[in-house]
């Protein structure tokens, strides 16, 4: 059993008034983009959100083939690594795809080859030559990463990185991911300008 964790709690200041989250990028929300494009490689959702932000996502997911579950931050801005324990431990299998709402490109090739590879580890995360991990798109073993986050967070260590360099990781480099999908499925959207880029993209 595999699950998706998507990560929706910030506060999309770069976007502007509206949650980026649900923001309509050609006609369909950022987040049911996201969702739709992992079908074919996790069997669960889970989305890790404020409860303010709970209505608009859940009509954005209205009628996704997947079992749908919301994880509500307790604390409302902990920042991402709490988000992440906050989502893992929702998660009813071992191994979970951690992924910001934003990756509308996200490929579900890679995602597939980020849960071969973790198998035995605890973590399998990305770098791309001359980038720094991508924390935000990675598979994890649900407890253990959580367990991580909430040590962390206990030491008010808000980094995702302290997390995850408390738990057995792997590193997934640039060659192999190439091998097996699209570099844009890194491509984040922050700002109306990138969500204006990205829509021309899908045409
Ligand atoms: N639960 C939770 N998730 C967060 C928090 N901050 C960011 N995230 C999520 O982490 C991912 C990466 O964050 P950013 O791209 O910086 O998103 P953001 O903070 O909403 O955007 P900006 O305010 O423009 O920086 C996104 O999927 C966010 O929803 C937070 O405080 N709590």
């Amino acid at each position: 059993m595999h699950t998706a964790v998507v990560l929706a709690g910030g506060r999309s200041t770069r976007f502007g008034p509206r949650d980026k989250a649900v923001a309509d990028l050609a006609g369909t929300p950022m987040i049911r983009r996201v969702a739709d494009r992992l079908v074919s490689v996790v069997d669960a959702l889970v989305v890790n959100c404020r409860e303010d932000q709970v209505d608009a996502i859940d009509a954005a997911l209205d009628g996704f083939p997947l079992p749908v579950r919301f994880a509500v931050d307790e604390t409302p801005d902990e920042g991402p690594m709490a988000g992440i324990g906050r989502g893992l431990r929702a998660v009813e299998g071992e191994y979970a795809f951690v992924v910001a709402c934003d990756m509308p490109f996200v490929d579900p090739g890679i995602v597939a080859f980020l849960f071969e590879r973790v198998v035995d580890h605890d973590a399998a995360v990305p770098r791309l030559d001359d980038e720094w991990f991508q924390t935000t798109h990675a598979v994890y073993r649900a407890d253990a990463m959580a367990d991580a986050c909430d040590a962390a967070l206990a030491r008010d260590d808000h980094k995702i990185l302290a997390a995850l360099f408390e738990v057995d990781y792997v590193v997934v480099d640039e060659p192999a991911l190439r091998a097996h999908g699209s570099l844009d499925t890194f491509e984040n959207v922050n700002t109306r300008e990138e969500l204006a880029a990205a829509e021309a993209r899908l045409g």
